[in-house]
């Protein structure tokens, strides 16, 4: 469709293609000049009259008018170009027909052509999460925007914990595209309990069995940030922002998740996208649940106790390595929207399907059609054991425990701390803030998963782990860190010595611990952690987990390529 339209007293020359609308400035001589594209994809609805929406809604009715409200790319601090807004223009038609030819066709081009786009939501909000915003946040600035792009939402303020999974579990959910949460990590973790539940009810599928093939689900997820962390939220979509959020779920942004199911002696406990943490981790999250009256500082305080009580674990990781010609860990690349390696990934997953609407029906496990390889034992002493599906960035943190994850490759990164200098280790913790390389460190290994097993005592040797490699080259890297301590920390030793022993040997000097961890009044400082899963704690601590690859779907679509921070390789 093609015509002149007014802004103000200019006149423009209007077009809209099947992929863009835009609008061009026709000069006083006809010279065109100055064209504002805007991809239909894009738009977030059309409004008859010279209508405004936010903070208000207000509209002035005039017949040869209409409203265009389209997402707006803002840079503005930090946020490199990912942050968005919305972006309005008032045209003036010649006509009232041609008003309306214009809302018409600009309504059904963004209907034909985003097919993913939601029209019935079904919302939950956490009123006590984060810094207890949620509900404001939603009224104020995501319901306004569902309203304007036509979105009908059934909104639920959750009374309790587990209820929002409960809901998914068992009511009925015909009729919704997506689901949302308004809240942090946590109250995420809640949806994504209650989304795979229940497609894999309906499948007839059982979740306890750790090699089980599940089914991906079909409601997507949708994140309103308003919690400590927001982590799962900064590593889909690159910042913590209601809006931007909001305007992500509108347009129907689609962007597959891997998730990790955790076991325990045949039984599921848990799925985890982000954080499943042993040691550090898991003592930092014992540690705040005392403190949550602190809201999102709770985190900080914990940290420094738990850093300050100096603490490692004994125990045993068996891991199930990916294949390493896919990526790797340390291939400093960064899963950007679109990534190759997760496209590639989709392809083996779901190989006759090319549309996502049909991803469910040709879900395939990612170890169906290969073998599954061989396990690796590692057993020793750790201050922190990670096990990540993805980047894990967040603002404490903005490339993330293992910056060079994917989102959706069906694999996960695992981390072993092994056991060293306090000095060493903040050092490592440290290097998460910036864009230093965390695993260029002695006593850091990093491995590129489909499952692992872990085990807080040794003395468990099953037929099934075909591979003990031993020694291991973390405890070499472990020998060369204690030299490194002897030398006072003054330089980075290479982390290509020989291989050495696989368990440190070094005496552990007595420690303080504190309770959980303060072991000012402990005498005894404990031999197990706790393991932290995306923010609860475990009641177990020998697991078993296994990647699932994109089993679930965000309204999302990754960091945006040339918005992103890049791993460097500067040293701290
Ligand atoms: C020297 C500064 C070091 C800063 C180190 C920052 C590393 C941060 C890495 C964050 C990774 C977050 C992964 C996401 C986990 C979520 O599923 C989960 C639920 O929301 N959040 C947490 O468990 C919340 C986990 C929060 C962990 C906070 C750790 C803070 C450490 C502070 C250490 C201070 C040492 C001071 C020495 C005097
Ligand atoms: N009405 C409620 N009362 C108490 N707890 C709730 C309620 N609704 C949800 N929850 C629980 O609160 C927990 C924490 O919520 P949420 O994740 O929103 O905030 P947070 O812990 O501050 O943020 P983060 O998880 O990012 O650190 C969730 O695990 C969720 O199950
Ligand atoms: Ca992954």
């Amino acid at each position: 469709m093609e015509s002149s339209l007014w802004l103000g007293n200019s006149r423009y020359r209007g077009v809209l293609t099947g992929w863009t609308f835009n609008w061009t400035r026709i000069g006083n001589k006809n010279r065109h000049d100055k064209t504002i594209s805007v991809p239909v994809a894009d738009v977030v609805g059309v409004e008859e009259g010279r209508v405004s929406v936010l903070p208000h809604k207000s509209a002035e009715d005039s017949d040869k008018d209409f409203t265009v409200f389209y997402v707006k790319r803002v840079s503005s601090g930090s946020s490199r170009g990912l942050l968005w807004r919305l972006g309005q223009t008032q045209f003036s038609c010649p006509s009232r027909v041609l008003r309306d030819q214009w809302t018409k066709h600009l309504r059904a081009a963004f209907k034909t052509h985003c097919p993913l786009r939601p029209s019935r939501l079904l919302v939950f909000i956490n009123p006590l999460g984060g810094k207890k915003k949620g509900r404001h946040i939603y009224d104020s600035l995501a319901a306004p925007l569902f309203e304007l792009a036509g979105i009908s939402c059934h909104v639920i303020v959750t009374e309790r914990a587990n209820q929002a999974r409960d809901h998914l579990l068992k009511k009925d959910l015909t009729g919704f595209n997506g689901v949302v949460c308004v809240g942090g990590d946590g109250m995420f973790s809640e949806v994504l309990h209650g989304v795979i539940g229940r497609t894999q009810q309906e499948a007839g599928l059982c979740e306890n069995e750790p090699s089980a093939v599940l089914q991906a689900c079909p409601l997507h997820i949708g994140i309103i940030p308003a919690g400590s962390t927001d982590c799962v939220c900064f590593a889909t979509i690159g910042v913590i922002d209601p809006v931007t959020s909001a305007l992500h779920i509108i347009i129907g942004d689609s962007q597959p998740l891997d998730v990790c199911s955790v076991h325990h002696s045949s039984t599921l406990v848990r799925y985890s996208v982000s954080l499943l943490g042993y040691g550090f981790f898991g003592d930092v999250l014992a540690q705040s649940e005392r403190k949550r009256w602190m809201g999102p500082l709770r985190y900080d305080y914990a940290g420094m106790v738990v850093y300050l009580s100096n603490r490692s674990y004994p125990g045993v990781v068996h891991f199930l390595p990916a294949d390493p010609m896919l990526s790797s860990p340390r291939d400093k690349t960064r899963c950007l929207s679109g990534c190759d390696v997760c496209s590639r990934s989709t392809e083996r997953l779901f190989p006759q399907s090319s549309d996502s609407s049909s991803l469910c029906s040709s879900y395939l496990s990612q170890n169906s059609g290969d073998s599954e390889g061989d396990w690796v034992r590692v057993e020793g002493r750790f201050r922190c054991v990670s096990l990540t599906c993805m980047s894990c960035s967040c603002p404490k943190s903005p490339l993330g425990l293992s910056p060079s994850a994917h989102l959706a490759d069906g694999t996960g990164d695992l981390i072993l701390v092994w056991d060293s200098h306090p000095l060493g280790f903040l050092k490592y913790l440290y290097r998460h803030t910036s864009s230093q390389d965390q695993f260029d460190l002695p006593f850091v290994e990093v491995h590129r998963v489909k499952a692992i097993r872990f085990s807080a005592s040794s003395g468990e040797e099953e037929d099934v782990y075909k591979e003990v490699r031993e020694p291991s080259p973390a405890a070499a890297a472990a020998e060369e860190e204690e030299e490194e301590e002897k030398r006072g920390y003054e330089e980075d030793i290479s982390r290509n010595g020989s291989q050495q022993h696989l368990t440190r040997k070094r005496p552990q000097p007595p420690k303080a611990t504190c309770g959980v961890l303060c072991g000012v009044c402990c005498s005894k400082a404990p031999t197990t952690s706790v393991w932290n899963c995306d923010g609860e704690i475990l009641p177990f601590t020998d697991i078993l987990c296994r990647i699932h690859g994109q089993l679930v779907r965000l309204y999302a679509r990754g960091i945006e390529a040339g918005t992103a921070v890049q791993p460097g390789n500067d040293q701290m």
